[in-house]
């Protein structure tokens, strides 16, 4: 039956990059985020995340409508539960792009659930990836970089952890993790 894979890691350390590889591979779907941040530039609503307002957030989380909710830097994200329960009967892999207090919330309603932790090279790197992306406010850059040293201390609690280095050997390393599993 499907599997869940989460990958979680500090902003810029290449979730979006390395999921958008993977799910170019048969059996391999992803889920979309609902969040109150606004789309960068590239985002269009209903592909990389359902874009609202903070006040049809809450209305979800009153309807039950996420199998995990969290705050990051300041806004709401959620994981639609519907197509999360949907995935579970397929026979695919179910990537979740999800922050660390996600994860854990899913891995205690979905003990099965892969948890893979992406880490950036080093702190250099993932400040010069993000400048490089230019998708982020000033403060919402010294935000994410701040919030990472605080994640990096979750990666124990994850099954795998892997360096994002070589965009490809990245790619494998995920791959293989998921053959294995
Ligand atoms: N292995 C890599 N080598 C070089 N650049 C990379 C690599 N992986 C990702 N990048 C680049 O780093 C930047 C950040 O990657 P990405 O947006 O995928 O990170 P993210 O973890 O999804 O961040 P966020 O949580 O903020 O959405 C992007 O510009 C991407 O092209």
């Amino acid at each position: 039956m499907g599997k869940i894979v989460i990958i979680s890691g500090p902003s810029g350390s290449g979730k979006t990059t390395v999921c958008k590889i993977l799910k170019q591979q048969a059996h391999v779907e992803e889920s979309i985020s609902v969040t109150t941040r606004s789309p960068r530039n590239n985002e269009k609503d209903g592909e990389s995340y359902h874009f609202v307002s903070k006040e049809k957030f809450m209305e979800m989380i009153k309807n039950g409508e996420f199998a995990e909710y969290a705050e990051y830097c300041g806004y709401n994200y959620g994981t639609p539960l519907k197509p999360l329960q949907e995935a579970t009967k397929k026979d695919i892999f179910y990537l979740l792009e999800i922050d660390v207090q996600g994860a854990l919330q899913i891995k205690e309603k979905f003990p099965e659930a892969i948890l893979i932790f992406l880490l950036p090279p080093n702190n250099v790197t993932l400040s010069q990836r993000l400048i490089n992306r230019n998708t982020d406010k000033a403060q919402d850059l010294v935000n994410r970089l701040k919030m990472a040293e605080k994640e990096l201390e979750y990666k124990d609690k994850y099954d795998y952890c892997v360096v994002n280095d070589d965009l490809d050997a990245t790619v494998n390393a995920i791959r293989n993790i998921l053959y294995i599993a």
